[in-house]
């Protein structure tokens, strides 16, 4: 059973269409990346799961039922506006949300405190939110959406305002979340840790699912590119979309830039090579990462390096 079933989602604001049509499924255990540019939709589809906002029409199935704040004991979530009251301490702030989901105080203090240990932050459990750094507090309201245990974790660009080390640290809480079963959301415009972690991943432009799978499936929409040298034309090659060459030949022997034909793997052609006797002394494939999908599939605005 899916954790979350979204099915051809719509919301409007006035003359806007936020989300149009979208429709997926996250599965427990599963990491999902959301990922999109500014204004894609991706804020809107997690405040209406969350039962913040209602859709214009489509439906919301979270563990089995319509969206409902009730069912907040079995969520955690990281909005992308921050913010805590400033006069309340680390670990009271957690016990507070714990609460709030249902958790009694010992229990709630207890999980807080072993979060805080996770992020390098127990010696500041007694700090009042206001006297901590920007991502000292960002941990905490990390912890806040980690207090319960939950099945369904959605994190709102929870990497922006992290260092590198914090980054790691929130990596590693976002596998242990999905190893104890949860199924895990997260927006980002950083394509690194989506790489790193997804299982599957969304792809959003102007409100519209643009793509749904793997980071394989996503790779497999572009098309393949490879650096190779021959004594060999390589232009007419089955499987070649286009071949230019680098620099001059040495000795009979041409550097190509090599771009595939869209789906075709290049080891059929290297395969090609080798049966129909082409000498080949060097190859080099270039694999697309998720910067590049991104920039080809929703276009280059909303994306960091
Ligand atoms: N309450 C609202 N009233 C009117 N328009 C809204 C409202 N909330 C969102 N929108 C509009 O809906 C669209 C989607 O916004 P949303 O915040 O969901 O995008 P996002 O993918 O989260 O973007 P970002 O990466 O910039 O946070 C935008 O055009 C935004 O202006």
């Amino acid at each position: 059973m899916s954790v979350l079933e979204v099915s051809n989602l719509v919301k409007r604001f006035g003359d806007v269409l936020a989300v149009n049509d979208l429709s997926f499924e996250v599965a427990p255990g599963e990491i999902f990346g959301f990922l999109g540019g500014n204004g894609a939709g991706k804020t809107t589809t997690l405040r209406m799961v969350l039962d913040i906002i209602r859709p214009t029409s489509g439906s919301i199935s979270v563990l089995g039922a319509a969206p409902d704040r009730r069912q907040s004991s079995a969520i955690g979530f990281l909005p992308e506006e921050r913010g805590l009251y400033a006069a309340m301490s680390a670990i009271d702030t957690i016990i507070y949300f714990g609460r709030l989901k249902g958790m009694d105080t010992a229990t709630a203090r207890a999980r807080g405190m072993q979060l805080l240990e996770r992020f390098d932050l127990a010696d500041r459990a007694k700090s009042e939110i206001g006297d901590m750094s920007k991502g000292m507090a960002q941990k905490v309201q990390l912890a806040t959406s980690l207090v319960n245990q939950p099945e369904l974790l959605m994190l709102d660009e929870p990497f922006s305002g992290l260092d590198p080390v914090n980054q790691g640290l929130l990596e590693n809480e976002i596998l242990r979340a999905s190893q104890r079963g949860a199924a895990v959301i997260f927006s980002t415009h950083v394509m690194q840790h989506a790489e790193r972690l997804c299982d599957r991943l969304l792809l959003l432009r102007k409100g519209r699912k643009r793509f749904e799978g793997t980071l394989e499936e996503a790779r497999a929409q572009l098309p393949a590119h490879i650096a190779v040298v021959s004594n060999h034309k390589v232009t007419a090659l089955p499987g070649v979309h286009s071949a230019d060459p680098v620099g001059a030949p040495v000795d009979g022997w041409q550097e190509w830039q090599v771009e595939l034909d869209p789906g075709v793997q290049p080891e059929s052609v290297l395969e090609h090579c080798s049966t129909s006797g082409i000498a080949l002394r060097r190859w080099n494939e270039h694999r697309a990462s998720l910067h590049d999908i991104f920039v080809e599939l929703v276009g280059g605005e909303g994306v960091e390096e």
